[in-house]
C-alpha cells in the first residue's frame, strides 16, 4: 500500500475534529480524495506530510511513519497546496528552480529538470514573466510543476481545480491523468467534486466530517447504482417493458423512464428498443454523481 493510516485523528481545540479515527489503506496509482468543504482533507493530507501531527492514530506514507519520519515523506512526495501561495514578483522558472534547490538538487539539475517540467505543464515563454500576471490556470501550473520537480513518487493536489473554469479543469484533470500514468507517479487528488475525478481516478475515498464513508475502486463506486434517464416521444411505460423484457430495470413516469445502467450496452439496448418501436429520443443522460447520492442510505434495502 502507498497510504496506510490506522485511527488517525486529529482534534483542534476542544470542539473540532478534523479527522476523525481513519482507518483506510489507499493503492498506488491515482486516488481521489472527496469531501465536501471542510471534510478534512486539508488537514489530512498535511497530517500524511509529517506537517500536522495526528492527535491520535497512525499513518505510514510509502511504508515511512508520519510521525517520526517526515523528512524521509517529503523527499519522496510533492506537495501542492491548496491556496495561492506563490510570490508574484518570481518568474515561474525562478520559483521552481528555488524549489528544486531546496530539495537538494545541484544548480545545473536544478535548471534542467525546471524547463522540463514547466513544459510538462504547459508553460512555455510566460515562465520568464513575473507570476503575478498569470491567470489562475497558469498559477495552478506553476503550483504542479514545483510539486513534481524533484521527481516525487508520489504527489499530493490539493483542490488542484479550484477556481478553474470548465476548459481550464479538463486540462488540469488530464495533466494529472498524464503525471500518473507517463511518469508513474502516484497522485492523490482532494476535490469536492466526485463528478469530476470518476473520469482521472482509479480509487476513491469519500470522507464527510473528518470520517471515511468508503474507499473503492472508481469502476465500483460509479457503476454501482447508476442510472441513465431516457426520454421518449410517447408510449414510456412499453419502452420500460421492453427493456425489462431483457433484463435491465427501467421505471417509467409517463415519457421519462429510469433505467439501471449495467454497462454500455445498456445504451445501445435502449436506443434499439426506441428505435424498434419507431419512437423519437427526447433525451439520453447519465446524471453525475452528486455528494449527496453518496451519502443516502438506500430506502428499504433497494428495490
Ligand atoms: N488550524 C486549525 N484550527 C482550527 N480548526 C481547523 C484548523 N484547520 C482546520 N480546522 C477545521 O477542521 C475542519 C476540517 O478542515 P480542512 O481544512 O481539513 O477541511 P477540507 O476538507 O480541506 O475543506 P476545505 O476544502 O474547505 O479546505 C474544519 O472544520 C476546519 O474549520
Amino acid at each position: 500500500m502507498m497510504i496506510t493510516t490506522a485511527a488517525l485523528t486529529r482534534r483542534f481545540g476542544t470542539s473540532v475534529t478534523a479527522v476523525a479515527d481513519l482507518s483506510v489503506d489507499i493503492p498506488p496509482g491515482i486516488t481521489g480524495l472527496i469531501g465536501a468543504n471542510g471534510a478534512g482533507k486539508s488537514t489530512l493530507i498535511k497530517m500524511l506530510l509529517g506537517l500536522l501531527p495526528p492527535s491520535a492514530g497512525t499513518a505510514k506514507v510509502l511504508g515511512h511513519d508520519i510521525r517520526t519520519e517526515g523528512v524521509a515523506i517529503r523527499e519522496r512526495v510533492g506537495y501542492m497546496p491548496e491556496h495561492d501561495c506563490l510570490p508574484p514578483d518570481m518568474s515561474a522558472t525562478e520559483l521552481v528552480v528555488h524549489m528544486a534547490r531546496m530539495s537538494g538538487l545541484p544548480r545545473a539539475a536544478a535548471r534542467e529538470r525546471t524547463a522540463d517540467t514547466l513544459r510538462h505543464v504547459g508553460l512555455y515563454e510566460e515562465r520568464y514573466r513575473p507570476i503575478g500576471g498569470y491567470s489562475t490556470g497558469m498559477k495552478q501550473r506553476v503550483k504542479l510543476a514545483q510539486a513534481l520537480v524533484h521527481d516525487p513518487q508520489l504527489v499530493f493536489l490539493d483542490e488542484p481545480t479550484n477556481g478553474l473554469d470548465p476548459t481550464g479543469r479538463d486540462e488540469m484533470l488530464g495533466l494529472i491523468r498524464r503525471v500518473g500514468t507517463e511518469f508513474g507517479i502516484s497522485v492523490l487528488v482532494s476535490s469536492h467534486l466526485l463528478g469530476e475525478l470518476e473520469r482521472t481516478c482509479d480509487h476513491v475515498v469519500v470522507i464527510d466530517g473528518g470520517k471515511l464513508l468508503r474507499s473503492s475502486s472508481t469502476a465500483e463506486i460509479t457503476a454501482k447504482g447508476a442510472v441513465l434517464v431516457v426520454e421518449v416521444t410517447e408510449r414510456g411505460e412499453e419502452v420500460a417493458g421492453a427493456l425489462r423484457s431483457q433484463g435491465l430495470e427501467a421505471t417509467a413516469d409517463g415519457d421519462v423512464l429510469h433505467v439501471g445502467l449495467v454497462d454500455d450496452s445498456t445504451y445501445d439496448a435502449v436506443l434499439a428498443v426506441v428505435t424498434s418501436l419507431d419512437l423519437g429520443l427526447v433525451r439520453l443522460e447519465r446524471p453525475r454523481h452528486r455528494m449527496a447520492e453518496l451519502f443516502a442510505t438506500p430506502a428499504g434495502g433497494g428495490a
